[in-house]
């Protein structure tokens, strides 16, 4: 029960309408076990009747009044049942949703890493599947408890006050009913979580051939996933066919449990009769309805408990991620604007998954306004000098300063607000091409949508499209080429009018054409903006203030494109060969 305190804060917030919830399920319980008493009490007018104890018109008198007795309690009953599951059943739904949204807010903040140490299917799972484990705790549990405790202290009563002896006999085979339902719900649990990771192995089998299907018929391999598929479905018809043996048990058994209750209450109340034991035969009517009633609360008992056990399980995992700190951590709640000066001091990189280490000694400086463009081998650690800029990892070595502040210090949420970034692989949301580029300026208007589009000269590409900015991206809506995805992706960086852009190999797509006037739009844009531009082409460099070359984490070269073309070197060379390859066009 220890995982399970977390959700006492929202106990504590759904407090009132949790004890309205409680009082409601008392009176519920409490007029619902009128009728036995009522059913009991007409059977003995009947009984008096025949004996001739009492009038035609008593008889007609007292039953009239019982039958109204009995359908007024069952109405209150009913409707205060009603109640009961509005109450309780609506604050554990509050409280998932409050628990859902703590648990992704907490994911938001968590940094890069955590996400590359955990699969995307275990964060889904936590803040779907185990939320609604708990939920059954919070909810269901909770009620089923107070509907037993109340039903079972208020039928004692009765029950005892009526007939002493005959209650014991009555509930004696209800604690093995307890017993024999919550073994068989773990049995239960424990085949639907195989069941479970079976679905998800087969679902997961089929969204990836799904999304590879290009691949497959390419290669013509279609009766291989077939087969593989059938497979995997066989394993998962198996397992479901385990989960119903067990699952068939659960109500013959209970059946079972309630006919020997009810063999008991007619054999030893009907000898207590003869012998005078028991004043009215009413009493044993009264008593069958009593265990008809227990049964299935008792049998909650069991059932409730490997809930409890399961939600417990649940709220351990759920608690892990949350209680994962973020490595990134924002040092201060004050706004710090940035002007766009950076500068590299001797800094070095190791990640930590890999021990790559990606980065070794770099030093630059930039002035706010200024352009710099970096080159270098792949995997000679371009893009790693841009996250660390956006401050997505912390470094081990050196200094990086912003406005001559240590990156650190500054608020992180103003520093990444003023860089507009464009990833290698540009990535598109699911959304129209206008909401994709609002993304970088949430109140950006059509006509600012429309001249960054411009400016990253995918404009004339768009309304070619039937819908133009309201075509609808990704899986149910079209697919951009790799160069039409670059440029959408420059025009939600700029619309954004950072303070500093970084460019991550993002034309490499694009022809040298477009490139080119991309470039010359760029130029005009970032005038007064801090840009860096990652690149494996000389054309994008060659208009930079500061080039510097990159290799296995060092800076070999730098300088500006005159000084760099006139040295030996890799960009000489790129330079050359990048030429040539334009004259052979
Ligand atoms: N998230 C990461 N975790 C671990 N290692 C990484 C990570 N990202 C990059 N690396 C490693 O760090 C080194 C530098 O990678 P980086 O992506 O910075 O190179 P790059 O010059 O941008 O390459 P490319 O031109 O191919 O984009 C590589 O050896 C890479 O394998």
């Amino acid at each position: 029960m220890k995982a399970l305190k977390h959700l006492n804060k929202y106990f504590f917030k759904y407090r009132y309408r949790l004890i309205i919830g409680i009082i409601i399920t008392i009176i519920a319980k409490i007029f619902a076990l009128f009728t036995p008493r009522l059913i009991g009490s007409s059977i003995n007018v009947v009984s008096d009747r025949l004996n001739g104890k009492i009038s035609q018109v008593l008889f007609k008198e007292e039953l009239m009044v019982n039958i109204l007795y009995l359908l007024g309690a069952a109405i209150i009953a009913g409707l205060f049942t009603f109640l009961m599951r509005q109450t309780i059943i609506n604050v554990s739904r509050y409280i998932e949703y409050d628990l859902k949204n703590e648990i992704y807010e907490h994911y938001q903040v968590l940094s890069l890493n955590f996400y590359k140490s955990n699969r995307t299917g275990d964060l889904m799972n936590r803040i779907s599947e185990d939320v609604g484990k708990v939920r059954m705790y919070v909810g269901p549990a909770i009620m089923y408890t107070m509907n037993t405790i109340t039903l079972f202290v208020v039928a004692l009563i009765y029950m005892i006050n009526t007939a002493p002896k005959l209650t014991l006999y009555t509930l004696l085979p209800l604690p093995i009913l307890s017993v024999a339902i919550y073994k068989l719900s773990r049995l239960i649990n424990k085949r639907s979580t195989i069941v479970q990771q079976s679905l998800s192995t087969l679902s997961t089998y089929t969204q990836e051939t799904f999304s590879g299907i290009s691949v497959i018929k390419s290669y013509g391999i279609e009766p291989r996933t077939n087969y593989e598929f059938e497979n995997l479905s066989a394993q998962n018809r198996q397992k479901q066919i385990n989960l119903t043996k067990v699952q068939a048990l659960f109500f013959p058994m209970m059946i079972l449990l309630i006919g020997i209750s009810n063999l008991l209450v007619i054999y030893i109340g009907g000898i207590q009769y003869i012998n005078g034991e028991i004043e009215n035969i009413g009493t044993i009517a009264e008593f069958i309805i009593y265990v008809n009633m227990l049964t299935w609360p008792v049998a909650t008992v069991g059932w409730v408990t490997s809930l409890v056990q399961q939600a417990e399980a649940s709220q351990q995992r759920i608690n892990e991620f949350l209680q994962t700190e973020p490595e990134i951590k924002n040092q201060t709640t004050e706004l710090t604007p940035i002007k766009g000066d950076i500068e590299f001091k001797h800094v070095s990189f190791v990640y930590p998954d890999t021990n790559i280490e990606a980065l070794k000694d770099v030093s630059f400086t930039l002035k706010s306004g200024d352009t710099l463009a970096i080159l270098g081998k792949t995997g000679s650690g371009k893009s790693t000098i841009l996250d660390l800029i956006g401050r997505l990892h912390d470094i081990d070595s050196g200094e990086i300063l912003i406005d001559d502040t240590p990156i650190s210090v500054l608020n992180l949420y103003s520093l990444r607000h003023s860089i507009g970034y464009v990833p290698q692989d540009a990535f598109l949301f699911s959304d129209s091409i206008k909401n994709n580029i609002k993304f970088g300026k949430e109140d950006a208007t059509d006509d600012e949508v429309i001249e960054a589009a411009k400016n990253a000269r995918v404009h004339k590409n768009i309304i070619e499209f039937s819908k133009g900015y309201d075509t609808v991206l990704g899986e149910r809506g079209i697919t951009l080429s790799g160069g039409q995805k670059q440029r959408v992706s420059i025009a939600r960086a700029i619309i954004k009018k950072p303070q500093i852009l970084l460019f991550d190999d993002c034309l490499s797509a694009v022809d040298t054409e477009t490139e080119e006037k991309i470039l010359k739009n760029l130029v005009k844009l970032t005038k007064d903006k801090t840009t860096i531009i990652v690149s494996h082409r000389v054309s994008s460099a060659k208009n930079a203030d500061q080039i510097i070359v990159l290799e296995d984490g060092r800076v070999i070269q730098s300088g500006n494109h005159d000084s760099l073309i006139n040295t030996d070197g890799y960009y000489r060379e790129l330079y050359i060969n990048q030429l040539s390859e334009k004259e052979m066009l």
